[in-house]
């Protein structure tokens, strides 16, 4: 495909999205019908659909209208593209801009490509910070990898990555982490991946894992596991002791017992929590405002009525799970939010509601740190004075 090509196959992609279409589905529907398209080809117009969809009411300012053409314009237009080069009208390419499609620029929360109500939640949240944090939600999130030390160590990752033309360099935010600067499409194929040595984990998902006093920790509980990536975290800094790894819904962690294993990581699923823990991590369900640059389609999706309701699913999930920790263990909470409702607003909310619990640590990890944006907080149970009996 040339280039005009695949801007006019994300322009029609783009439609579907505004018909309603998930950009997922849409991309998946139009690969099928599309023999033509090489690897490459599908890459950049994924490439094209998902920066438009991280720019959303910036393209179209930019493009002065909200089609999917516009918005593609706008996009390309703010990337300082050759347009006349990519809307010519020959081959299969999108037909010449006229003097209609000029737009202009975007401005306030629009130049910050969030909806009005979360510019105001932002500043609310991050005071001076909002701004820098929703420009770098704007951008393409970098590609991390987590070593896996029950398997190897940094340097041998490195080498054996290397080998198989993935070059990779080491994270600030986590000992464990590599980022990933060349053949991040060529990881999930690769013996390194395939061999459990390494798996695909944000910075800040691995730097959550690493906060965790898990010091004497024999009996740990995932109780938001979902796919099982800080599970499997969880079971590398664990020196002995097992990871129970639950989840409200257990069809999502269908994959972690065949995960658990590559990895060799010692990870059992429950349908129910069993016991008491040393630890219980709650990754809880949250707004995702962290990962927008994963899920673009959430920032535009998400409403107020939303975010109240998953703020209360996770007040609910922490005053449950206070029932599942021993005396002196850890309750630890994490979000992949930047918003203070999920976050420093439960912790104070938390400590309202419950008596015995100590908070030992809070933290807000920001996109602009290099990975996701994530949070984590943890509490400790106090132990029952001592009876003078
Ligand atoms: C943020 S995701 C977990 C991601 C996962 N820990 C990881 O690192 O890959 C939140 C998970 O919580 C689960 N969940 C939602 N409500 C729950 C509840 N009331 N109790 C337990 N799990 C719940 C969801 O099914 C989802 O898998």
């Amino acid at each position: 495909m040339t280039p005009a090509a695949r801007v006019q196959a994300a322009i029609e992609i783009l439609d579907r999205t505004i018909a309603g279409d998930a950009a997922e589905k849409a991309l998946t529907n139009w690969a099928r019908g599309a023999r033509y398209a090489g690897s490459k080809d599908r890459a950049a117009v994924r490439d094209h659909v998902f920066d438009t969809l991280r720019c959303w009411r910036s393209s179209a300012a930019l493009g002065g209208g909200e089609t999917g053409r516009a918005r593609m314009i706008g996009l390309l237009r703010g990337q300082g593209s050759d347009l006349d080069a990519l809307f010519s009208g020959q081959g299969h390419g999108p037909t010449p801009i006229d003097a209609s499609e000029t737009g202009r620029s975007p401005e306030g929360f629009e130049a910050w490509d969030v909806p009005d109500w979360i510019g105001e939640r932002l500043r609310k949240s991050l005071g001076e910070g909002a701004e820098e944090v929703a420009l770098a939600l704007r951008h393409r999130a970098p590609v991390f990898l987590r070593v896996n030390l029950l398997k190897a160590d940094m340097k041998t990752a490195q080498a054996r990555l290397s080998s198989e033309g993935i070059e990779t360099e080491p994270h600030p935010l986590s000992p464990t982490a590599l980022l990933v600067t060349e053949g991040a499409r060529r990881v999930s194929n690769s013996e390194a991946f395939v061999r459990g040595m390494v798996e695909l984990q944000d910075v800040a998902s691995q730097a959550v894992i690493d906060a965790l006093p898990l010091e004497n920790a024999q009996r740990v509980l995932d109780y938001c596991a979902g796919g099982g990536g800080k599970s499997l975290a969880l079971a590398a800094r664990l020196q002995e002791g097992v990871i129970h790894a639950h989840d409200a819904n257990p069809k999502r962690m269908s994959d972690l017992p065949e995960r658990a294993r590559r990895a060799g990581a010692n990870v059992v699923t429950k349908t129910r929590p069993d016991g008491l823990y040393d630890l219980v991590l709650c990754d809880v369900p949250c707004s995702g405002s962290g990962a927008w640059r994963r899920s673009p389609e959430g920032k535009w999706r998400l409403t107020a009525q939303e975010l109240g309701r998953v703020c209360e699913t996770q007040a609910q999930i922490l005053d449950n799970c206070t029932k599942l920790v021993k005396a002196g263990g850890v309750l630890a909470y994490a979000t992949c939010s930047v918003l203070r409702q999920e976050n420093h607003q439960q912790v104070a909310d938390f400590l309202d509601r419950h008596d015995g619990w100590e908070k030992l640590q809070e933290r807000q990890f920001l996109p602009n740190d290099g990975g996701d944006g994530f949070f984590v907080a943890a509490f400790r149970r106090e132990e029952p004075a001592p009876s003078n009996h």
